[in-house]
């Protein structure tokens, strides 16, 4: 049987600090009701999708950030992307902040989500590599404080049966790390989703600031050759609150190959047409795992996640809003 289906990434342009919910979500009705015009049954949108990237700011106030995240999935401002998925027959990925009170102490998180075509959740992931700072730094133009806003993701990189074939997400700075990718493809992926929001600017390396969408798309495509899959990167693009964003979303062939990539930096659906099979030419040939792979050999790969949690909780502790 046939495993090729339509997919779209719907790239956003910038959303305002002060755009509400309703807003972003009718902007991605209509990527969704574009893509559905061109036959997709799959729709990728950003990272953060609902709001700004707040990360940018410091916000000391804790209802003011509070503002910035969703304790339930659907509610009542998502609830047409879900009811359009069902009435269309699309799936689609979302990126969100996630608040949940667990035993009154508050949790956040960098969070996806996957929706089946019936518009049920099939799917979530938790933001494991958190970029940026804890601290505020001020010699920043702009703050990157996902250290701060949010957990080390809990889930680790889980992978999902979804429409014939087997998908996993993972959140913008994850696409730079390759462990995320080999990881989500020893488990199976035949289909990595993610949304970013990457900054043009980067403060430690301003050399660095033309290299932005060519290290975009460097992860992207190493992901999906050295792994064999089809990979699907969707930003959040342009000019947000005085910060500019890379844009670049685009398709990525089991090749490595970019086989569909977004024109503009502002709200622009991209299809192709991928076709799950594909992912067998590399799979079994230059990257057949059971052959050739050498995992005897790849030891410090996996020393030191007992430090590493330790080092997290210590340079949170008693910091966090709820602990303070
Ligand atoms: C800077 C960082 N942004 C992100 N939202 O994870 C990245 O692009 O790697």
């Amino acid at each position: 049987m046939s495993r090729k289906i339509v997919a779209a990434a719907a790239q956003l342009g910038p959303i305002a600090r002060t755009e509400p919910r309703s807003s972003a979500v009718a902007r991605m009705l209509a990527l969704m009701k574009e893509a559905h015009r061109r036959g997709a049954r799959l729709v990728v949108f950003p990272e953060l999708a609902l709001t700004s990237f707040f990360p940018r700011w410091l916000i000391e106030d804790e209802a003011a950030l509070d503002a910035f995240y969703e304790t339930e999935m659907p509610n009542a401002d998502t609830r047409p992307l879900f009811d359009a998925a069902a009435r269309l027959g699309i799936g689609f990925y979302l990126g969100f902040a996630e608040l949940l009170t667990e035993g009154g102490v508050k949790r956040r998180f960098n969070a996806s989500i996957l929706v089946d075509p019936e518009g049920r959740i099939a799917g979530r992931y938790r933001k494991v590599h958190l970029p940026g700072h804890y601290h505020p730094e001020d010699w920043r133009r702009f703050q990157h404080l996902e250290k701060r806003y949010f957990e080390h993701g809990d889930l680790g990189f889980p992978v999902y049966d979804f429409m014939g074939g087997k998908a996993g997400m993972c959140l913008c700075n994850d696409r730079r790390w390759p462990e995320t990718f080999r990881v989500l493809a020893l488990r199976g992926a035949e289909l990595v989703m993610l949304g970013y929001n990457t900054p043009q600017h980067y403060p430690q390396a301003p050399e660095h600031d033309h290299l932005q969408d060519f290290h975009n798309h460097l992860s992207l495509q190493a992901g999906a050759y050295a792994n064999g899959c089809w990979v699907i990167g969707t930003a959040k693009a342009g000019l947000e609150e005085g910060c500019e964003l890379i844009g670049g979303s685009c398709i990525v062939a089991p090749t490595g190959e970019i086989v569909a990539m977004a024109q503009t930096r502002g709200d622009e659906v991209v299809t192709a047409e991928i076709d799950l099979d594909r992912c067998s030419e590399l799979r079994k040939n230059i990257f057949n795992f059971a052959l050739h792979r050498e995992p005897g050999d790849y030891g410090p790969i996996c020393e030191g996640a007992e430090a590493r949690a330790a080092e997290r909780e210590a340079i949170t502790k008693g910091s966090r809003f709820d602990r303070d």
